[in-house]
């Protein structure tokens, strides 16, 4: 089975094409085919061009746990960059239908910035989902790893927890990622979350954990969301440079919590997969 692999900031995904594979791995599969050692490696699978009448192009995103997840900032720059390395676009801007909404994606330079409009960042509880009356969630706590932290909820089509502090390291998102991601009973559909830092008003760092994918070095939606909150919270301006452990993603926010992600999409190369590999 043949895929091409591209990373984003080292957030890295395997492009399947439906040209290669008629049918979409099983969540089984999927998660055999993105471990570290027993198959490719890799935070994920796109699997696209997908025909769609809603959209230039349709894209699933399936993470190495075999969920499927509504958006992916990363993937979706990957997945411009792929169409452009086989010429399906060009430097014009493009509509791709994920399940989390339709963007646009514009490829101004390959090897450079690749721009995506991300959609709308939304806070309220009832769109995320978080559990409780309808509401926008900002500044509630939850007791984890023996403190009580506060965090702000937020979706740009998938579920994000924002936790703003005074300075994030990789060994507290690891110590509170698997247990607020996988909190259902606050975030029914599970979540992704981010330890904020605001280093001024145009720059924050941040740590992610990923639902269904773990610690990964960079994200495009949890960039949207950590920035969005910092914005909401009155702590940056409008646009902002994340940084993230593999490097710097731009994002620019609207008034109305429009998204405009600007980052690089890098060129790994061509694998054909053994079937062994699926046993
Ligand atoms: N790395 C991706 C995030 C994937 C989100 C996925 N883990 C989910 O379940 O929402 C990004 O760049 O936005």
């Amino acid at each position: 089975m043949k895929f091409s692999k591209y990373h984003a900031l080292g957030n890295d995904y395997l492009v399947l094409d439906p040209a290669d594979a008629p049918q979409m791995p099983n969540p089984a599969e999927v998660e055999r085919i993105c471990h570290r050692n027993f198959g490719l490696g890799s935070d994920g699978i796109l699997y696209g061009p997908l025909k769609t009448e809603k959209a230039d192009f349709g894209l699933q995103i399936w993470n190495p746990d075999g969920s499927e997840a509504e958006k992916s900032g990363n993937g979706l720059r990957i997945f411009a960059r792929y169409l452009h390395d086989i010429g399906s676009v060009g430097s014009d801007s493009f509509t791709v239908e994920t399940l989390g909404g339709i963007v646009t994606c514009q490829v101004m330079d390959p090897l450079g910035q690749i721009e995506v409009e991300m959609g709308r960042v939304s806070f309220r509880s009832d769109v995320i989902p978080v559990t409780g009356e309808p509401r926008e969630v900002i500044n509630e706590t939850v007791e984890v790893a023996g403190r009580e932290l506060t965090y702000c909820a937020a979706t740009i089509g998938n579920p994000h927890v924002v936790f703003p502090m005074e300075s994030v390291s990789k060994e507290l998102a690891c110590e509170i990622g698997p247990v607020i991601e996988n909190l259902t009973e606050r975030f029914p559909n599970r979540t992704n979350l981010q330890l904020l830092q605001v280093l001024d008003r145009n720059n924050i760092k941040i740590e992610i954990w990923e639902r269904g994918a773990g610690y990964t070095l960079a994200s495009g939606s949890s960039s949207s969301a950590a920035a969005a909150v910092a914005y909401k919270l009155g702590l940056c301006d409008g646009d902002i440079t994340v940084h993230c452990p593999g490097g710097d993603i731009g994002i620019k926010i609207s008034p109305d919590y429009d998204i405009f992600m600007t980052g690089p999409a890098t060129r790994v190369g061509d694998f054909e997969m053994s079937d062994e590999v699926l046993g």
